[in-house]
């Protein structure tokens, strides 16, 4: 009989970590080059893990992660799924089973937008990352060229530092920090360029790359332009003057979770329950976000 999987037990695979809305096994008998990465149900905003998880999330942004990686023209970590052991039913749809890597301790950020963290610090320095950039942008205006603004991966829970490019080279050295930088901005060109043609504004995302220590060559890893790493915009919303700064800006999978919560919630202690329907026009818009990008239905 099948036990219900709780979020760090599966069968044969050994749980090493979790973060907020995904976790990482590894084979519980080897072989040790061998990583699971599940992702979960669970949907975060305001730095909280919300309840009640939206049902399908896992596997839709698992589906788009390896619809990016399947248009990216460079190594990637996803394993051949021969050479480890099965991946239990009860995840298979949602589960990464990837090459273990040696990663490097920088999240390569890119930006086509100036927002989140990359604004807060344009508003105090005029720079981001040790960029400079022009005088007079607001929150959400898209950059002229995209920008790789690097930061150094924080422990778990607390958020990430945005460092210079001279800091991730000290990190890595200059061969690697260069080799970071240059396959992220192409990666990023090229992905808001397919999703510009869709009527979606890829304003920034995240990649992590590691060395494959059989090969030693550079590989994508992690999740790859989901919308947990990346911050995506309908075009037709941002582009409408007659709304609001923070509609235009407005996550597409998000932004129902995140008008809900300020609404109900003072942002003190634990977030409400989400309401059912809440949580059906969130699974809605993971779905068109989906159908948007690949030009597929999803499920
Ligand atoms: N991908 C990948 C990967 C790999 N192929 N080899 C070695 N390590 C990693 C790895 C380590 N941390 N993370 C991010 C992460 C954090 C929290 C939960 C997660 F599921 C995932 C990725």
């Amino acid at each position: 009989m099948n036990l219900p999987t709780s979020a760090t037990s599966l069968a044969g695979w050994q749980h090493i970590y979790s973060g907020k809305v995904r976790d990482l096994f590894v084979p519980e008998n080897g072989p040790d080059n061998i990583l699971l990465v599940v992702a979960s149900n669970r949907v975060s905003a305001f730095d909280h893990v919300l309840d009640p998880a939206i049902p399908g999330k896992g596997a839709l942004l698992t589906a788009l992660s390896n619809w990016w990686f399947s248009r990216i023209d460079m190594p990637n970590h996803l394993a051949d799924p021969e050479s480890a052991p099965p991946v239990p039913m009860e995840v298979s749809d949602r589960a990464m089973l990837s090459r273990r890597l040696e990663m490097y301790p920088v999240e390569c950020v890119v930006r086509g937008a100036l927002t989140g963290s990359g604004f807060l610090e344009y508003r105090e320095t005029g720079s981001v990352c040790g960029i400079e950039l022009p005088a007079g942008l607001e929150d959400g205006d898209l950059l002229e060229t995209p920008i790789y603004t690097p930061a150094h991966k924080a422990p778990l829970g607390e958020h990430d530092e945005n460092i210079s490019y001279e800091q991730s080279v000290e990190l890595v050295g200059p061969e690697v920090a260069e080799a970071l930088r240059e396959a992220s901005l192409k990666i990023f060109t090229a992905a808001r360029d397919l999703a510009a043609e869709r009527g979606v504004i890829l304003a920034d995302t995240k990649f992590e790359f590691g060395r494959d220590p059989e090969t030693g060559e550079l590989v994508l890893a992690d999740e790859v332009l989901t919308s947990d790493s990346s911050r995506y915009w309908d075009a037709s919303v941002y582009f409408d003057a007659s709304l609001s700064r923070a509609d235009r800006l407005a996550s597409f999978d998000k932004q129902i979770v995140r008008n809900w919560l300020r609404s109900n919630w003072d942002q003190q202690g634990v977030p409400p329950q989400l309401p059912a329907e809440i949580v059906s026009q969130t699974q809605d818009r993971y779905r068109e976000l989906f159908t948007r990008l690949t030009g597929k239905n999803w499920g």
